[in-house]
């Protein structure tokens, strides 16, 4: 894959957020919400369907017109767009030569009637694309986009589509005591001992994990020490329960975890002294949610995990309040990325 350093973002449009390929003006080779399965494309070359090769991602019929196919996708969390990847594994003889993508924000719970009479916004300007290859296009605008619309020229197949970017959340949900460890809310994996099987990066993910395969699992450790991962919190709060779930690790769960936190605003977090222990070195068992009352009033924006010696966890949540710096932070940020049109629909909470 092509690496660009906007792929270390979150996949705003990943089914595993709640994305959603709500449109496309046709599907009939290979299903749109194949795009979005947080898997690698996979492919049989002996399986054939009634409508011709199986492909394990989006494919429209050969077009006889002057026309081009397009596909609209609700992201799972609205945000800013650093760069996107169009990934045409497999697609050797029918990938779409030409590619663009377009954005809108949209307020509330748009029918697929009202998002294509949007305001669109080309960010990714009609650009050649090559099969079998992660065709990656970064994006400039710092506006906040709810939906994305994928245009292909004049037609053919796309595995995957991935849109890197930061959550910025809608501020009138981060009120009361909320998950500053969601993906959903904006937190994101910052460094991790080991993501041999998966990454940690799927503990924050939203909902339970439906198997072990939808959280994180590094190998089996041999030569000392422990694993651990660190998280930058959606927003500085004060936490008041943790939740740590090994379901589905069950041969594989960490012996012991301990979890630490810090804050970046009044302290270095590169040096040791200026994490604070949250929860001390605590068996855990496995296949169980684990829920642990916190007793602090102190501030964090980022949290460290250690597992002890290693092990898998299916999801971690850190349930706290946004102090009020924090809350005027997000909103300001929320406002000042909304789209002028978008802004014209909602309250001014500004700070
Ligand atoms: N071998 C193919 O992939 N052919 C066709 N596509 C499918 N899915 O059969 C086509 O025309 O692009």
């Amino acid at each position: 894959m092509t690496t660009q350093p906007f792929t270390g973002f979150t996949d705003l449009a990943s089914r595993a957020l709640g994305g959603s390929v709500c449109a496309a003006n046709d599907e009939l080779f290979a299903q749109r919400e194949n795009l979005i399965r947080p898997e690698a494309p996979f492919f049989d070359p002996n399986e054939f369907g009634h409508k011709g090769k199986v492909y394990d991602g989006w494919e429209t019929r050969r077009r006889r017109d002057d026309g081009h196919d397009w596909a609209i996708v609700r992201l799972g969390a609205a945000g800013i767009v650093h760069g996107v990847v169009v990934d045409t594994a497999y697609f050797l003889g029918n990938y779409p030569p030409f590619v663009s993508v377009e954005a809108a924000s949209v307020e509330g719970y748009p029918s697929v009637d009202d998002i294509e009479k949007a305001e669109w916004f080309t960010i990714v300007d009609k650009s050649a694309a090559v099969g079998g290859t992660a065709n990656a296009y970064p994006v400039d605008d710092r506006r906040r986009w709810t939906h994305v619309r994928l245009n292909i020229f004049p037609d053919g197949g796309v595995a995957r589509f991935r849109v890197h970017g930061d959550v910025v959340p809608d501020p009138r949900f981060l009120t009361g005591t909320v998950d500053l460890l969601a993906a959903e809310n904006g937190a994101t994996l910052t460094a991790c001992s080991d993501a041999f099987y998966s990454s940690p990066a799927n503990i924050i993910m939203p909902g339970r994990a439906r198997n072990m395969g939808e959280g994180w699992e590094n190998s089996r450790r041999r030569n000392g020490g422990n694993d651990f991962a660190v998280f930058a919190l959606a927003a500085a709060g004060v936490p008041r329960h943790l939740e740590v779930d090994t379901s589905y690790y069950v041969g594989n769960a960490p012996g012991w975890v301990r979890v630490t936190t810090a804050d970046a605003r009044t302290s270095d977090i590169e040096n040791a002294t200026a994490w604070q222990e949250l929860l001390p070195r605590t068996a855990v068992q496995p296949d169980t949610r684990h829920r642990f009352a916190l007793e602090t009033d102190d501030a964090a924006t980022h949290l460290r995990l250690d597992v002890f010696p290693d092990g898998g966890l299916s999801r971690l949540r850190l349930f706290g309040d946004l102090d009020s710096e924090s809350l005027a932070d997000a909103r300001a940020r929320w406002w000042d990325a909304l789209p002028a049109e978008h802004r014209s629909q909602v309250p001014h909470v500004g700070a």
